[in-house]
């Protein structure tokens, strides 16, 4: 009997896309305060994290490190130069108008249309010549990621961009950025108190605490279909906080007896 020849292939492996954003061992002190602590980071392209941490854990000094605002003095550090910051307050320069603003610091000659283009992109076509002070908070945020944009980011850093805004004109401003970062793909860093937006947004949640990230929730349901994980993780993600919830009210701020 003839002997059959098998000749199997290896599967070739599968390669996780090289992080776009890399920090191992990153410290950060400002004197006697240590900050950032032995803290070990990584963001893959075109994934959207938020970041979550009580106040004064450390959030914005990580982001403005990857800003480069800050110098990334730690053992490694790899942070792409394409990046755009959008910070809470949008940060316009109030004798400039709009489109002037958008393009702040881009040459060309097509600076005039191409800053149309991304005022279109953000719903904001209609006031290219208005000046700063004239916007409403959710305008001048729109005008604020039409800056960050077009400078076609591969990491968008976004600190508490809507934090000021109504509950409205916020979840209007969540759906924008989700269509955005859909057709452009960015990776995306959002420091945000809001468990809610955190979870509405992004596909991984990170929580800062003393110093390093102690706990990473992934999300892996789609946007639309969320409702039945938003509880559980809720929970979660408000232990990790340090905060106990009894039926999704703070027990630990209000007291259990009343
Ligand atoms: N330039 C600085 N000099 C001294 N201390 C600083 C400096 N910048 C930040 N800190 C301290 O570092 C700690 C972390 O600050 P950071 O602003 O990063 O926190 P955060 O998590 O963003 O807080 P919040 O949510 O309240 O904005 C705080 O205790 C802050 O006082």
């Amino acid at each position: 009997m003839s002997e059959v020849l098998r000749i199997s292939f290896p599967e070739p492996p599968v390669r996780e896309p090289e992080p776009i954003v890399r920090l191992k061992g990153f410290s950060r002190h400002f004197g006697e305060t240590r900050v950032l602590d032995d803290l070990d980071l990584s963001i893959a392209p075109g994934e959207f994290v938020a970041l979550l941490g009580r106040s004064g854990s450390g959030k914005t000094t990580l982001l403005r490190t990857l800003a480069g605002l800050d110098e990334a003095n730690g053992a490694s550090a790899v942070i792409p130069a394409s990046r755009a910051t959008v910070f809470q307050d949008a940060r316009l320069l109030p004798w400039k108008r709009v489109w002037q603003n958008v393009v702040l610091g881009v040459t060309g000659e097509d600076r005039r249309q191409r800053a149309e283009e991304a005022l279109r992109e953000v719903g904001l076509e209609h006031r290219p010549d208005a000046w700063p002070l004239t916007l409403s908070g959710g305008e001048a945020q729109r005008a604020s990621l039409a800056r960050a944009l077009i400078r076609k980011p591969e990491l968008l850093l976004l600190d508490e961009p809507f934090a000021a805004l109504d509950a409205l004109t916020r979840i209007r401003m969540h759906a924008l950025v989700l269509s955005l970062w859909r057709r452009h793909q960015p990776a995306v860093l959002l420091v945000t108190h809001d468990v809610e937006e955190a979870m509405a947004l992004a596909d991984r949640i990170l929580v800062l605490d003393a110093g390093r990230i102690a706990a990473e929730e992934r999300i892996t349901a789609p946007r639309g279909q969320r409702a039945s994980v938003v509880r559980p993780l809720r929970g979660r993600l408000l232990g990790h906080l340090g905060l106990q919830t009894d039926g999704g009210v703070y027990a630990d701020l209000i007291g259990r007896d009343h």
